[in-house]
C-alpha cells in the first residue's frame, strides 16, 4: 500500500474478530483530511473501527495508517497527534471540571494560560461554567459527558475521534458542539464521527460512510447518497392530497420548468412539490432496513 503525505487515514483489507464473531471483513477505506461520517446500524463495528484508528485495541490483518502511522508500532507518537471522545465519559471523577480540562491542555502541549484560556471557554460553551470548581464525581451523567467532549476539544489536534459525541446531550450542548467542530475544522483540524443521527452527519460532514456487515458499503456526500436511490421527482396532488402524479427529474430548474410546462398542458394539480430522498431513506435502503417516510419537500410551483 503506498501512503500519500495527504491522506488521513488508510485502510487496506483490515478485519477484526472478537472471538468467532467477525465484526470487522476486508474493510478499505481511503479519506483525505475534512469532516467525516461514519454511520452504521447498532452493532455494525463503528466503535471498533474507531478504537483501532486511534490505537486503543489492536487489529491483526491488514494495513492501517492514520496520518501516516500504524496506530498499533507507532502508538505513542500517534496519541500525541490525535483526540478521542468515547461514547462513556473518561474524565477523572476525583479532580475539578477545570482541573481535568487544565490537565488535558497540558497534555497537549498548551501553555498554563493558553490552556486556562480555552477551558474557560469551552467550559462555557458547554454551560458547565457554574460547576468548574466542583469535583466531577458530583455531575450527573450529561455533564460529565459534556466535559469528556469539551475535554477532548481543548486542542487542536491533527485529528480528533469523535464516537457518537451528540448521544445524550440536550439541543443546545449539541449545536455548541457542531459550532465548535466546524470551528477545528476550520483551523485544520480533521474529524472522524460517528453517529446514528443521520442530521447530524449531513449538516457536519464533507463525506459520509455507511458501515454495514463488516465493511464500507457507500460513502459520498449526502447529495451523492441520496443520487444513489433515485434522484429528485415531481410530484402533483389534487385537492385533497392525494398523488396524481410523479415524473423522475434531474433536479435542475430547466428540467423541472420543462416538465412543468408539458403539465400544464394536460391536468391541471393542486400543488406541486419536488420531492428528494432523505438521508434517513438512503440510508434504511443500503442497510437493508425499512424507510421511514419523512420527505423532505420543496415547493417548485
Ligand atoms: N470487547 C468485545 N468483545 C466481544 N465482542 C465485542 C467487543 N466489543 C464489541 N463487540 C461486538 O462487536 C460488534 C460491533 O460492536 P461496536 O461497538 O464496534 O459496534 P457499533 O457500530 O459501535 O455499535 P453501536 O452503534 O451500538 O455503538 C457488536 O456485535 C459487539 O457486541
Amino acid at each position: 500500500m503506498e501512503y500519500t503525505d495527504d491522506s488521513l487515514i488508510e485502510i487496506s483489507g483490515l478485519a477484526k474478530s472478537y472471538g468467532d464473531h467477525h465484526v470487522l471483513k476486508d474493510l478499505d477505506l481511503t479519506l483525505p483530511p475534512g469532516i467525516h461520517a461514519l454511520l452504521g446500524p447498532n452493532g455494525a463495528g463503528k466503535t471498533t473501527l474507531v478504537n483501532i484508528l486511534s490505537s486503543l485495541i489492536p487489529y491483526s490483518v491488514g494495513e492501517v495508517r492514520v496520518l501516516g502511522l500504524d496506530p498499533q508500532r507507532d502508538r505513542r507518537k500517534l496519541q500525541g497527534l490525535i483526540s478521542l471522545t468515547g461514547q462513556y465519559a473518561t474524565v477523572d471523577g476525583q479532580l475539578t471540571g477545570m482541573e481535568n480540562m487544565l490537565m488535558m491542555g497540558r497534555l497537549f502541549g498548551l501553555s498554563a494560560r493558553e490552556a486556562r484560556r480555552r477551558a474557560e471557554q469551552l467550559l462555557g460553551r458547554f454551560e458547565l461554567s457554574d460547576s468548574a470548581g466542583k469535583r466531577v464525581a458530583t455531575y450527573s451523567g450529561g455533564m460529565r459527558r459534556k466535559l469528556d467532549i469539551a475535554a477532548s476539544l481543548i486542542a487542536e489536534p491533527q485529528l480528533i475521534f469523535l464516537d457518537e459525541p451528540t448521544t445524550g446531550l440536550d439541543t443546545r450542548s449539541r449545536q455548541a458542539l457542531w459550532d465548535e467542530i466546524r470551528v477545528l475544522a476550520d483551523a485544520g483540524t480533521s474529524i472522524l464521527l460517528t453517529t446514528q443521527y443521520l442530521e447530524e452527519a449531513d449538516v457536519l460532514a464533507d463525506q459520509i460512510m455507511v458501515l454495514n456487515d463488516g465493511g464500507i458499503i457507500a460513502s459520498g456526500t449526502a447529495p451523492q447518497l441520496k443520487e444513489r436511490v433515485g434522484g429528485a421527482t415531481i410530484q402533483l396532488h389534487d385537492d385533497a392530497g392525494h398523488l396524481l402524479e410523479e415524473i423522475p427529474t434531474h433536479g435542475s430548474a430547466s428540467d423541472i420548468s420543462r416538465h412543468l410546462q408539458a403539465l400544464s398542458q394536460g391536468r391541471s394539480a393542486a400543488t406541486v412539490t419536488v420531492r428528494r430522498p432523505t438521508l434517513d431513506e438512503v440510508f434504511m435502503e443500503l442497510t437493508g432496513g425499512s424507510a421511514s417516510h419523512t420527505a423532505q419537500k420543496e415547493s417548485a410551483a
